[in-house]
């Protein structure tokens, strides 16, 4: 059943109000893991309970613990739950989506104001903003399908279940917990579940997809000195742990991206001819990739290799070090303590336990190969598993027709190289299919500077996401 013209109307004719809803969304700068932003945090879940609210929903915020951030016991963002009709004779459709983002500063080398909505100035349509596609975008994109429905006085074709977490962008803490605890109260009943959190592949092909990484992000300390030392009166003289920290980190992983790691190549599930097709028929330009990541600088030139190491093959990356000189100008210091942060993004069967028994067991070895006097320790801070859906499934069947209808083409069936932790524990836990249903485009620079949503995609993905509910009310569950 294709979607109530006047609920596509309505979207067409309220494009500047959903970017007014989107852009006081995006003020809000709701980092999560991070204690100068836990007052903002709190403050978005705020902001999305008083606007379901008003829109009719039965909305509440639930608290799900406490956790540390840099040594402080802070509460954890609360979880936002709201429900929405209870009729009998329709679907129960669970929706997810998180109200945290990335970190942001201007000084990182944006463009805009990373918290305020702001218009590309030369009229593309793009509206660049911390979160804009990451996810407040989708998110809002929910609660614009709301907005319309109540306005023109119908009601939604679905019973409609929303769950919104502030803490995805730090490793999803306390929400599995969470939804093992309402999993016979909040979530029981639900025929299935959809996830707007992910991208397009590239700028042109709307996707639905089956898959995400997973991810185990990993921080190696190494502290030696009780402080920071001269590098002129120690230099030569002491074990410096960033020189240990240098040697370690450059042996996990090499310049072509090949895990060295051993034992960890060996886990990965082979390929299948199925896997092997579906990866041949996602149209996927190597330009796409160049134009996404401004730059010539893929490792491959080959498509179908270059999506495996984004879809289906691990990946690990150097993220950073805490501790160690970064400010400009030339301070001569030895550095007493220092945390290289480095993920190994996962893919069946690397799961966050094998993969870091291999990461311990070689840290480790390669530590003492140094024969420093330093101390090393190696922490999975945080740890989520690969997961694979059903793409047969009604629900995906629904998303496909939804999709045709709206932007008149077919979509590709993708996986996401990123990762949602909790994607698996929803689908172990309530034992729902999950369908993941991108709006935004492969170029909208989610955790980058100058992040981005087009204002089509966003008024686009609107429709598509109400458009979605109207044909898996109509779809036979065969
Ligand atoms: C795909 C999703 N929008 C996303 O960005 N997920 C993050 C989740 C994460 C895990 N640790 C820190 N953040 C990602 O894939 O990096
Ligand atoms: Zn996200
Ligand atoms: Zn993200």
């Amino acid at each position: 059943m294709a979607a109530n013209p006047s609920f596509l109307k309505y979207v067409d004719d309220h494009q500047a109000d959903f970017i007014q809803r989107l852009k006081e969304a995006v003020e809000i700068p709701s980092v999560s893991g991070n204690l100068e932003y836990v007052k903002d945090v709190e403050n978005m879940a705020d902001f999305l309970i008083k606007q379901l609210t008003e829109l009719g929903v039965k909305a509440e915020k639930r608290a799900i613990g406490s956790h540390t951030i840099t040594g402080e016991e802070v509460a954890l963002p609360p979880v936002v739950i709201g429900s929405i009709g209870n009729d009998p004779s329709k679907k129960n459709v669970l929706v997810y989506g998180h109200y945290d983002v990335q970190p942001a500063l201007k000084e990182d080398g944006w463009d805009y104001e990373p918290f305020t909505l702001t218009p590309d100035p030369s009229g593309s349509g793009r509206l660049y903003g911390r979160g804009s596609t990451d996810d407040k975008g989708p998110v809002m994109g929910w609660l614009n399908v709301l907005e319309a429905h109540k306005k023109l006085g119908i009601e939604l074709p679905v019973n409609l279940k929303m769950v919104f977490e502030g803490m995805e962008e730090s490793g999803s803490v306390g929400l599995d917990k969470f939804i093992e605890s309402e999993k016979d109260g909040f979530f029981a009943g639900q025929d299935c579940m959809c996830i707007s959190d992910n991208y397009w592949l590239d700028t042109k092909t709307p996707c639905l997809t089956y898959g995400l990484r997973g991810i185990n992000y990993y921080e190696v300390r190494i502290s030696g000195p009780s402080r920071d030392l001269h590098s002129g009166v120690f230099g030569g003289t002491v074990h410096e742990p960033m020189t240990d920290l240098f040697a370690i980190m450059s042996k996990l992983v090499s310049p072509e991206g090949e895990i060295l790691i051993p034992g960890v190549k060996e886990l990965i599930a082979p390929v299948t001819q199925d896997e092997q097709d579906k990866f041949e028929k996602i149209h996927f330009e190597m330009a796409d990739i160049h134009a996404a990541v401004g730059g010539d600088v893929t490792i491959s030139e080959d498509t179908v290799k270059t999506l495996m190491g984004r879809m289906r093959n691990p990946s690990l990356s150097i993220h950073g070090i805490e501790g160690a000189f970064s400010a400009p100008g030339s301070k001569t210091v030895i550095p007493a303590s220092v945390a290289g942060k480095f993920s190994i993004r996962l893919v069946p069967n690397l799961g966050i336990n094998n993969t870091t028994e291999c990461v311990y067991k070689y840290i480790n070895e390669e530590f003492k190969k140094l024969g420093s006097k330093n101390k090393c320790e190696v922490e999975l801070t945080h740890g989520g598993e690969p997961w694979i859906a059903d793409p047969n499934h009604y629900s995906y069947r629904a998303a496909h027709k939804a999709t045709v209808e709206v932007y008149g083409q077919e979509p590709d069936y993708t996986r996401e190289g990123g990762s949602i932790p909790v994607t698996l524990d929803f689908a172990n836990i309530l034992g729902l299919n999950i369908l993941l249903l991108p709006v935004g485009r492969g170029d909208d620079g989610a955790h980058s500077t100058n992040e981005k949503i087009d204002t089509s995609n966003y008024i686009n993905g609107t429709k598509l996401l109400g458009s979605y509910l109207y044909e898996l009310a109509a779809i036979s569950k065969d």
